[in-house]
């Protein structure tokens, strides 16, 4: 007998504001070799040596700031999803977190308990990245080939490029845009630009011209062409002009080259390109977390208007939008049936 259940995953965030916590979820975050991809001596000397000794209290400080009674918006509001997808489905549906709790293995752990044997894993990120969808399936398979064997998973895909994603994106955008802006900035999570020449298995990505080109063999696994990919369909289906729009990566960390341009970079710049009024999306979230509420909504507000910018509108993640819920539902059905022609 197969029973279908889903399980919804996102990043993660520490138990608490603490400092103690916060330095335990960086360690598991940051010790994880596809986030931070040096061999094991290097990293730890990284993380354990340096990063851990002086990033925790200041995280922990961000974090305060957003934290709600509820707990951390990322959970919260993941918490949400699960709710109101499960009104509208007939299967279990359950959250994991792959850093921190609950993690996959809780999750799929409430779903075998409810008699699943067969899952649609949706890791909640729209573009594909090893630090992101990568790690989330090397996790769940970790964690099923040593407490759940019995258990199938099939894997909701990126959906960057996705008709039903791009409209859903674009209305939400289009909803909460001003009136009058001088431009939108689509600011993405960035990553090493070494991740991007990693993860190609082609080798043909030069992280230029190519990752814009209609085609390339390298797209599957690009993480930057993902994200013009996206934003290119949402300014095409906003139908604003493209010399409007900027891009930019955020959350820059140590010192590798990572993918440019850098948003903070760019926000003290375009004060003095003529924006005034700018509005700024962050498609590689799903759900409102730390780098977009902290980092973007009052970090980049602050840098934007000190360097001349008067008006900054943060446009919010999707959440828990219902046209956002019958995406979600669609992509999750798209995978709980293939199950039936296996
Ligand atoms: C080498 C470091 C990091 C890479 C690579 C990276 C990629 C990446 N991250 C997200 C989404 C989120 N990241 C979040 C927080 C966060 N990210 C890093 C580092 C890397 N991320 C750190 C150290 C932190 C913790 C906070 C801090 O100390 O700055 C979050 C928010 C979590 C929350 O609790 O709210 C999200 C979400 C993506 C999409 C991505 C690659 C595409
Ligand atoms: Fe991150
Ligand atoms: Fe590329």
């Amino acid at each position: 007998m197969s029973k279908k259940g889903i399980l919804l995953v996102n990043l993660g965030s520490p138990k608490s504001t603490d400092v103690k916590d916060v330095k335990d979820y960086l360690d598991e975050f940051l010790m994880d070799e596809k986030v931070i991809d040096y061999r094991w001596f290097f990293r730890s000397l990284l993380v354990q040596g340096i990063i851990l000794n002086t990033r925790p209290p200041k995280s922990a400080a961000a974090y305060k700031t957003v934290w709600t009674d509820e707990g951390s918006p990322l959970i919260v509001i993941t918490k949400k999803i699960q709710q109101k997808l499960q009104k509208l489905v007939d299967v279990p549906v359950e959250i994991g977190m792959r850093y921190a709790e609950p993690s996959i293995e809780t999750g799929i752990r409430k779903l075998t308990e409810q008699g699943v044997n067969e899952i649609v894993l949706f890791p909640l990120y729209p573009q594909y990245a090893m630090s992101t969808t990568e790690t989330v399936v090397d996790k769940a398979e970790e964690v099923r080939k040593k407490h759940f064997p019995q258990v199938k998973i099939n894997y909701v895909q990126p959906f960057y490029n996705r008709d039903i994603y791009i409209d859903c994106l674009t209305e939400s955008i289009r909803e909460k845009l001003p009136e009058n802006f001088d431009a939108l900035q689509f600011s993405y999570h960035g990553v090493p630009e070494r991740h991007i020449y990693k993860t190609d298995p082609t080798k043909t990505c030069n992280l230029n011209d190519c990752c814009s080109r209609e085609t390339n063999p390298s797209h599957q696994f690009c993480y930057r062409h993902q994200c013009f990919k996206t934003t290119e369909l949402v300014i095409e289906k906003l139908n604003i002009p493209k010399e409007k729009t900027v891009i930019s990566f955020q959350s820059r960390l140590g010192k590798d080259k990572w993918m440019e341009p850098y948003t903070d970079e760019t926000l003290e710049n375009l004060p003095k390109k003529g924006v005034k009024n700018l509005a700024i999306v962050c498609p590689a979230f799903v759900s409102d977390c730390l780098e977009t509420l902290e980092e973007i909504s009052m970090e980049g507000k602050e840098e934007f208007l000190l360097a001349g910018g008067e008006n900054f509108n943060y446009i919010p993640c999707l959440n828990d939008e219902d046209r956002w819920i019958d995406v979600v539902k669609t992509l999750c059905e798209e995978k709980l049936n293939e199950f039936y022609l296996v």
